[in-house]
């Protein structure tokens, strides 16, 4: 059985990589796949050396044989993915891995052993469609050790992990050649052994990762044939909006990034920059899109992934154009890293939803899926743009007035190539868009820089929320019931009106006597309100154990004087940040209720409630906003149910998460 993980038990924020470290099950697979990336960066070294090796001292042969293994381990992915899709989700995954290290070390070992280079290219293959199947298995395997909400971290920590290790491992292998150069041609051998052993050692290591197992709940369904199951997982990619725009999207970020590869080189000609410039270039795409995956997850914590995948994309296209039109070599390496950026912001992103939005069953073949798109769209686009930007070539067109204009085919292909990628992106949001009717750089805006919040590690905070007589108080006296009837300490208590400060508050902003007030004052004074609350109440109890209810918080200040009201958002959550000393819910209950029958539930209106329909509709629309963005810490339930359905489904949620009951 897997082990049972709640967002809810590690406070940590969601992009906290060590956290994501502290789940044993996934830190065990992150050391076998580290070890498996550094033995594969170590062969890919190892392997082109002893290529030119075999080949002797003929130049032509050396280049054929270096070529033909570099070729060799893209072709297979063009040709097995879906294959390795069919055994990454038929066959028990964590075997599945250890076999498939254990099998890629026994041919590493073989390769100096045959000493032929046939034999070596031959292993290639080989040990590539290994891996074909490994990695959807691994990739398929991580969501179902972690919880949701840590997916994209560990999705940094996967790609870092991946990429990364090319460092150290050109590191070793550099070291091991020198040190034992002595040895000659047996020093590559020994870098082969040593990146054999890294195989086996991954294995061992995941014999200990029984989290992984098979696809729980699947172990008795019937094994449909690989063509079958080849067909399905094609339907299920082309007729799945959202995966469908993820898997068109990620290979358009990937065919962006190879047009600037394969471009570079006679791009920084035109600007007659050169091999340094060509360096300068490669490092600023690689060094972006590193940053990219690294920092943009945490940059717009608040912003909707689906959103800032596609908005990633856009920008990748963006930025390839700025690289064509602008021919000076500083601005363009500045555009570089941003287009990186963007792309890894993308990459991250999308390789998260994927894992998010496919189911179990289908993960490893989709996982396989876009692996070859992405293998198949770089070979494509590297073959294909050096020949469009040759049949462009350099141009010069003469405009009216004795000017002219010079233009030459990389930076043309470039400028195609950014308004395809524009293109995708933009598809993609439509596909995919999840804050329909939510303009963009207003979700952007809010979501730039959000601190990650306090949420409490002793006792249960727990937050009521939703609109005028949506069920709120109801609920709260139901789930005090059920909690005392499991033991706990519970507290209830609302906002505004909790302390005796509050008590007078409430009297000023719900009395309609107060007639029409400053915005930001009512903002303040709920504000204020809440202040008194959590340092004379809610903190106190939490530090004794307590479960605590509070029938509103600072999503009711965010909706009601921030949409509502429609004041400044930030500035709303800033002063509400401030004001509970940003401590947070671990869960927040949202009852979603038409506001017409909510309001229909009562025959007076207090100050608030005899809002217009149009500020409780922007009432609404705001709570679900809120939910929507961190669904990991939200109950979004259906208020039209009855009493005990509700009651019923919040009980479910809260069980596993309860502190433990002193004896
Ligand atoms: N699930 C339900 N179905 C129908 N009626 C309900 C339900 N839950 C509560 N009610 C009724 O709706 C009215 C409002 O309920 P309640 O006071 O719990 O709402 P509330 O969200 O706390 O309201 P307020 O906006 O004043 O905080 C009460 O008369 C209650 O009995
Ligand atoms: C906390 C909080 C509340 N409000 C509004 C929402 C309601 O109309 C009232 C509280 O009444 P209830 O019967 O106790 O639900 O106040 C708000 O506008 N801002 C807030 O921060």
């Amino acid at each position: 059985m897997p082990e049972v993980y709640d967002p809810l038990t590690d406070p940590a924020p969601a992009h906290d990589l060590r956290a994501v470290l502290r789940i044993r099950a996934f830190r065990r697979l992150w050391i076998a796949f580290g070890l498996s990336s550094l033995g594969d960066w170590i062969g890919l070294l190892a392997l082109t050396a002893m290529a030119k090796a075999f080949a002797g001292d003929d130049y032509q042969a050396a280049n054929f044989a270096i070529g033909g293994v570099l070729f060799l381990r893209v072709l297979p992915a063009l040709v097995m993915g879906p294959v390795a899709g069919w055994v990454a989700d038929r066959l028990d995954r964590r075997w599945t891995m250890i076999l498939g290290d254990l099998i890629r070390a026994a041919f590493f070992v073989t390769i100096p052993i045959v000493g032929t280079l046939t034999w070596l290219l031959v292993a290639t293959v080989l040990i590539e469609i290994v891996s074909l199947v490994w990695g959807p298995a691994k990739d398929a395997s991580v969501p179902n050790l972690i919880p949701r909400h840590r997916l994209e971290a560990a999705n940094q920590l996967s790609l870092i992990t991946t990429y990364g290790s090319a460092l150290p491992a050109a590191a070793l292998f550099t070291a091991i050649t020198l040190v034992t150069r002595w040895a000659g041609d047996f020093s590559i051998d020994l870098a082969v052994y040593l990146n054999a052993a890294t195989f086996v050692v991954s294995g061992l290591a995941i014999v200990s990762v029984a989290e992984i197992g098979r696809t729980p709940g699947h172990e008795h369904e019937e094994h449909p044939t690989l063509w079958r199951t080849m067909v399905e997982g094609w339907s299920y990619v082309t007729g799945t909006p959202v995966v469908r725009g993820l898997v068109v999207g990620i290979s358009g970020a990937f065919a962006a990034g190879a047009v600037v590869i394969g471009l570079g080189r006679t791009y920084v000609e035109d600007l007659d920059a050169g091999d340094p410039g060509y360096g300068l270039l490669f490092g600023a795409v690689f060094g972006g899109l590193a940053l990219g995956m690294g920092f943009a997850p945490r940059l717009f914590s608040g912003l909707s992934r689906r959103r800032l995948f596609a908005a990633g994309l856009v920008g990748s296209g963006i930025g390839l154009a700025g690289l064509a039109l602008i021919q000076q070599l500083e601005i363009a390496t500045m555009i570089a890293v941003v287009l990186g950026f963007c792309a890894g912001a993308s990459w991250v992103s999308g390789y998260t939803l994927l894992g998010l939005e496919v189911p179990d069953n289908v993960r490893g073949r989709t996982f396989a899926f876009v692996q070859s798109a992405v293998r198949t769209v770089l070979a494509v686009t590297l073959a294909v743009a050096p020949f469009v930007a040759g049949a462009i070539g350099r141009n010069t067109v003469n405009l009216p007035g004795d000017r002219s204009v010079t233009y030459n085919g990389a930076s043309m292909t470039m400028l195609i190539a950014a308004v395809l990628a524009s293109v995708i992106g933009l598809v993609a949001w439509r596909q995919m868009d999840d804050r329909p009717g939510v303009p963009f750089w207003r979700d952007l805006r809010r979501s730039f820089g959000k601190t990650p919040g306090v949420y409490p590690t002793t006792g249960l905070f727990i937050a009521l929320e939703g609109g005028e007589g949506a069920g709120k108080s109801t609920q709260a006296a139901l789930l005090v019931k059920w909690l005392e009837e499991q033991g706990q300490q519970v507290l209830l208590t609302r906002e505004p009106g909790a302390t005796d400060l509050g008590k007078t508050l409430r009297q000023i902003v719900l009395d309609p006597a107060t007639g029409d007030i400053s915005h930001r004052a009512e903002a303040l004074l709920y504000a204020a309100d809440k202040a008194e609350h959590v340092d004379s109440v809610i903190w106190p109890a939490l530090k004794t154990g307590a479960v605590v209810i509070t029938d509103r918080y600072v999503d009711s200040a965010l909706a009601y004087q921030g949409s509502g009201r429609d004041l400044d958002l930030t500035d709303v959550e800033r002063v509400n940040r401030w004001a509970t000393d940003d401590l947070r819910p671990n869960l927040t209950i949202l009852l979603d209720l038409p506001p017409k029958s909510g309001l229909g539930r009562f025959a007076e209106r207090d100050r608030i409630e005899a809002q217009s329909a149009d500020f409780h509709e922007r009432v609404r629309a705001a709570f679900l906003e809120l939910a929507a963005a961190e669904p990991q810490h939200y109950l979004v339930l259906d208020a039209t149910l009855d009493r005990e359905q509700l009651a019923a489904k919040i009980q479910e949620r809260l069980l596993p998460i309860l502190p433990k009951v002193k004896p």
